[in-house]
């Protein structure tokens, strides 16, 4: 895998002049909970971006917004230009795909069988066609199983198309979970926490990962409490705080920003020592 194993543009401004992805003032309340407060952000082609803070700041909630799971109580989120209705399969059609905090994988079925699920979006056969399994089913299925076995190239899974998912390891259900979104052939990849229950070493493989993956020409959003991991990776960084977007920037913006500095470590230091992984 040959990877640009730099952000594409470090120390950019706090916005993608030309956006693939323009979220305007999205708002997620549950009763009385404002769980995502009048955030805005912006993806450009070929970023990765950011999104950092402390457990039950409203990441998650963000990007179910982004992606058709929650209907936000105010707000819109344009993909290339056109306002994203909040349905997931549409978005997913659009361009946008995900993987979740807690992994999702079809657990009894094959990590290839897991890739071609996640071609559906892009499939062209008809119901009808599938049922009576005519030439140009057949000519779909090979066309499938040939692109999700790149995929599995890809990400380093080749070796594992007839495993059961159940049967890989951690760190293996991650990027099958991210194979199996690219398989939708998206423009935007969002990640929620593709790092958790890593060692180390799959830790730097999986930033490996995301630079190939923006150097496929695909834009990443990417949620993570790993600080070496964002700031090795992110263009720009988007700090989420009681739902609400406190600070967006640059590595050194984002890191001595003394109200960054009060969210994680709760009291205000004395000058401003930079976030490091430690202080999570
Ligand atoms: N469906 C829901 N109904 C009610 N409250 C919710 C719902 N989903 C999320 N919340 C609340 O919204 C807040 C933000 O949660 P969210 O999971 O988005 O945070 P997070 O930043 O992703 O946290 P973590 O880093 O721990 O995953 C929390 O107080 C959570 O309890």
């Amino acid at each position: 895998m040959t990877t640009t194993n730099a952000p594409a543009a470090a120390g950019t401004a706090p916005a993608a002049a030309d956006p693939l992805l323009d979220v305007s003032g999205v708002t997620m309340r549950f009763g009385g909970l404002t769980a995502v407060n009048d955030v805005s952000l912006t993806v450009g082609r070929g970023e990765i971006i950011g999104l950092i803070g402390p457990n039950g700041a409203g990441k998650t909630t963000f990007f179910n917004c982004l992606t058709g799971l929650y209907v936000p109580t105010e707000g819109t989120v344009t993909y290339q230009g056109t306002v994203l209705p909040p349905k997931p399969h549409l978005v997913t059609q659009a361009g946008i795909a995900r993987t979740f905090q807690n992994i999702r994988l079809f657990a009894n079925m094959t990590v290839l069988e897991n890739v071609q699920v996640g071609r559906h979006s892009r499939m062209r056969q008809g119901l009808l066609s599938a049922v009576l399994r005519g030439p140009g089913y057949h000519r779909s299925e090979a066309e499938s199983r040939e692109k999700a076995m790149e995929l599995l190239e890809f990400t380093g899974l080749a070796g594992k198309a007839d495993h059961l998912a159940r049967n890989l390891p951690y760190g293996e259900q991650r990027k099958l979970e991210i194979a199996r979104a690219l398989a939708s052939e998206p423009g935007l990849l969002l990640l929620d926490e593709p790092t958790a229950g890593m060692n180390p070493q799959e830790t730097r493989a999986a930033e490996e990962l995301v630079f190939a993956i923006r150097d496929r020409g695909v834009s990443v959003l990417v949620i993570e409490h790993d600080m070496r991991f964002i700031f090795n990776l992110c263009d720009r960084t988007a700090v989420l705080v009681q739902g609400q977007k406190i600070v967006e920037g640059d590595r050194e913006t984002v890191q001595s920003d003394e109200r960054v500095i009060t969210a994680y470590l709760g009291a205000p230091l004395e000058g401003t020592a930079p976030v490091t992984e430690t202080d999570q």
